[in-house]
């Protein structure tokens, strides 16, 4: 559904971003898009809503060139920005005026959502607080119901109710057809959301597995001692113990924990690669 081929970018002239940059993502997946602060996750979530073209390389969603930005395109893929700028208008207002270019927006879960999220109907968009615009903007975005719809840090803001909500909307409004991409630090508030984990790190992608692969290959837990005779491919110690992850050499089963995979693939890449490969 999203095929990014050879993506070379640069912001600066002789400073790539992305060099030869190669990412596939399916339908009827939510994919988690992690990588340290400007990794170039927010970037390359430009490039795929065609904000940002490729210096090199393709970009294409649903056969469509990005970069292009036709009708078909844009009506059909959704970007909740990390910082929003709303117009002056009320919420009626806003819905008047933009729903009209998504055909499948759903007005009667817009309404159910804003209600789940308890927002407030009748106020200027730009006097809520931060989480309720970040409420408000996801609300729509799900109602849209484009196959494609992108997140930059969503949770960022929402109080800690609204954070299962939104887990709970997300993963009701995932169907066959649509591709989910979250761009997160906020790795523990989409646990069990999350079903494929990307990670970009020095101009490329450099993991990109089913969470179910991950805890196929890898074992995560928490042990008083680590013991010199097993292999750890990273340990997080502190006064409770060490979360570790290893090699799953006993088809033991763990829930993974992503800030230890993260760190685990960061730290120790070449060890992760040839489990993986
Ligand atoms: N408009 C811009 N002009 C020049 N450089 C930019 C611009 N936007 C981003 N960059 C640079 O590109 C790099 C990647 O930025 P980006 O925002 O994509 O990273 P990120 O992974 O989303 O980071 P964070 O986790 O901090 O949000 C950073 O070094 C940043 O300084």
């Amino acid at each position: 559904m999203i095929n990014i081929q050879s993506l070379t970018f640069s912001y600066k002239p002789g400073r790539p971003l992305f060099e030869n940059l190669n990412l596939q993502l399916q339908p009827g997946h939510i994919y988690g898009l992690l990588g340290k602060n400007g990794a170039g996750k927010s970037t390359l979530l430009k490039q795929i809503t065609g904000l940002l073209f490729p210096d090199a390389g393709k970009v294409e969603v649903f056969g469509e060139v990005a970069s292009e930005r036709n009708p078909s395109f844009l009506q059909d893929i959704f970007l909740v920005p990390e910082e929003l700028y709303l117009p002056k208008v009320k919420i009626k207002q806003y819905l008047a005026t933009r729903a009209c270019f998504y055909p499948n927006f759903d007005h009667k879960a817009f309404a159910a959502y804003l209600k789940e999220f308890d927002i407030p109907q009748h106020q200027y968009l730009p006097e809520m607080s931060y989480g309720q615009k970040k409420k408000f903007v996801i609300s729509f975005a799900l109602a849209a119901n484009t196959r494609v719809l992108v997140m930059d840090e969503p949770t960022n803001g929402l109080d800690i109710p609204s954070k299962s909500i939104f887990r709970k909307l997300i993963a009701g409004t995932l169907t066959d057809d649509k591709c989910i991409i979250i761009s997160t630090h906020q790795v523990r508030d989409l646990d069990n959301l999350i079903d494929s984990i990307v990670i970009i790190d020095n101009h490329r992608i450099i993991f990109r597995e089913a969470v179910e692969t991950v805890t196929d290959k890898l074992s995560f837990k928490v042990v008083p001692q680590l013991n010199p005779a097993e292999t750890v491919l990273y340990a997080d110690s502190n006064l409770r113990g060490h979360a570790i992850v290893t090699p799953n050499q006993h088809q033991e089963h763990s829930r993974i924990d992503m800030e230890l995979l993260f760190n685990a693939v960061l730290s120790n890449r070449q060890s992760i690669q040839e489990i993986f490969n």
